[in-house]
């Protein structure tokens, strides 16, 4: 997921170099960014959960790992020189020439990458979930989380040096960089295919068959998943929430290049600092969360401290151009973004049935990746129309779009006031530590 999460984000910091060395708009970028979820919007996670349950997660990690490999060279391909000048290339750029050839195979890449990302991410939660259960199982989610975000730090930093590192400068060395990555990543989760091989023995063949048979996915489960009032408060602020962070994360450089009149570098060492702030934090919380509970003002709170971050973005950093307000938001985001993974994760189990729980992680991808999808579409659209006779990429005005996601964060900070209040009325166990002995188990199977 480290690797996975880095790659999602190599081409975060080099939008404006993008733009200027493959002729990319704010709208082709927002194409090429959302396309890593449309596949599994149209029904791949879905069909991807079913794969999870019916082969393990050996099989569909490996699976997951390859996807991920292949979208990346794709995408590597697409960037660089061999490319340009292809026949293909040029029968790419000869329909919807907003969108340059470049930019669409690297969306296809992407598209087949998320696949892959989106199918690791259930596989590596139901990996955790038998590997840990009935022991930290909620600290090593977090601390799975907290990696994964020390990726984007990591990245934030190297992927402007890197591309930098070459005259004149490239996307492609970054991109490059990642992908081998990625091919170690693949080789890693092979290796961990013999240990859970091992741990299964261990197990005993009899209690891993009567575990997969209980969480085996039956397509009946999605119609009570979905015919749940519960499931579909938790979904709609998980996808509110992560819409108006992750596509956020995917601007942030620029937005700061903009506002603040520094170079990529300059923006990525800035913003770099917000998946720290979470992957410190998350662990933290999960482990406070486990004793003392409070998930559902932790939702709230998250909401309210990213809407006063994404508000601070759109008025305060143009007009005071100060690096200290700027540092500051980027913390308190980082501690919003901690908050919020760190409550709604482990809140999933406590209103669903064990036998819901794979496809109920699966659904609430989903209805996340339809916002994660189109989300950075529509940022780009506002961009370009909020911007108009714009060309210089270090020109662009964000008050308008960080507007956009700041509304995204009200809506999110309402689904989550609902949440609490649900709560309080028929004590699905939100506000409670998580260990714990005798919690009232109401959960979707005693609601519906
Ligand atoms: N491709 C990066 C987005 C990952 C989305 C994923 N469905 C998710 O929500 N992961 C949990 C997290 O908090 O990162």
């Amino acid at each position: 997921m480290l690797f996975a999460y880095m790659f999602v984000d190599v081409m975060s910091p080099l939008q404006s170099l993008i733009q200027k060395q493959r002729g990319w708009s704010p709208d082709a970028f927002g194409y090429y960014a959302g396309a890593e979820y449309i596949l599994n919007v149209f029904g791949f996670l879905i069909l991807a959960g079913i794969i999870l349950d019916k082969m393990g997660v050996r099989f569909t990690g490996t699976l997951s790992a390859s996807l991920m490999v292949a979208g990346a060279l794709i995408k590597l391909y697409a960037i660089s020189e061999l490319f340009q000048g292809t026949a293909l290339e040029l029968w790419l750029n000869s329909w919807w020439t907003e969108m340059p050839g470049s930019a669409k195979l690297a969306a296809l890449g992407f598209m087949i990458f998320g696949c892959g990302c989106e199918m690791a991410g259930i596989t590596v939660s139901k990996a955790l979930a038998k590997w840990f259960e009935g022991k930290e199982m909620a600290l090593a989610m977090g601390l799975e989380m907290a990696i994964a975000r020390i990726g984007v730090f990591f990245i934030f930093t190297i992927s402007p040096r890197l591309a930098d590192s070459v005259v004149p400068a490239s996307v492609v060395v970054p991109v490059a960089f990642c992908s081998a990555l990625l091919c170690i990543g693949l080789l890693a989760y092979i290796v961990f295919t013999f240990m859970d091989a091992k741990l299964d023995r261990e197990m005993g063949a009899n209690k891993v068959a009567e575990a997969e048979s209980d969480e085996e996915f039956k397509l009946s489960d999605v119609g009570s998943i979905f015919k749940s009032k519960l499931f579909w408060i938790i979904a709609m602020l998980c996808v509110l929430y992560y819409s108006a962070i992750f596509p956020f994360q995917r601007y942030a450089a620029n937005m700061l290049q903009c506002n603040l009149g520094i170079s990529e570098t300059q923006a990525s060492d800035i913003f770099r600092w917000f998946p720290v702030g979470a992957a410190a934090l998350t662990p933290l919380l999960g482990y406070y969360l486990d004793r003392k509970g409070k998930g559902a003002s932790m939702l709230i709170l998250g909401a309210i401290l990213m809407i006063v971050c994404h508000l601070t973005f759109a008025f305060v950093v143009p007009a005071t151009k100060s690096e200290l307000i700027t540092y500051s938001a980027i913390v308190v985001l980082g501690i919003s973004f901690s908050l919020v993974p760190a409550a709604l994760w482990p809140s999933v189990p406590k209103i669903m049935d064990k036998r819901f729980l794979g496809s109920a992680y699966s659904l609430i991808f989903w209805v996340q990746n339809i916002g994660l999808a189109f989300v950075p579409i529509l940022i780009g659209k506002v961009i370009t129309w909020s911007n108009p006779g714009v060309t210089d990429p270090m020109q662009y005005d964000y008050t308008l779009p960080m507007c956009c996601f700041a509304s995204l964060g009200v809506l999110a900070l309402i689904f989550g006031i609902i949440l609490k209040a649900m709560n309080t009325v028929h004590h699905y166990g939100l506000e409670d530590p998580n260990i714990k002995e005798d919690f009232e188990d109401v959960r979707i199977d005693g609601e519906a």
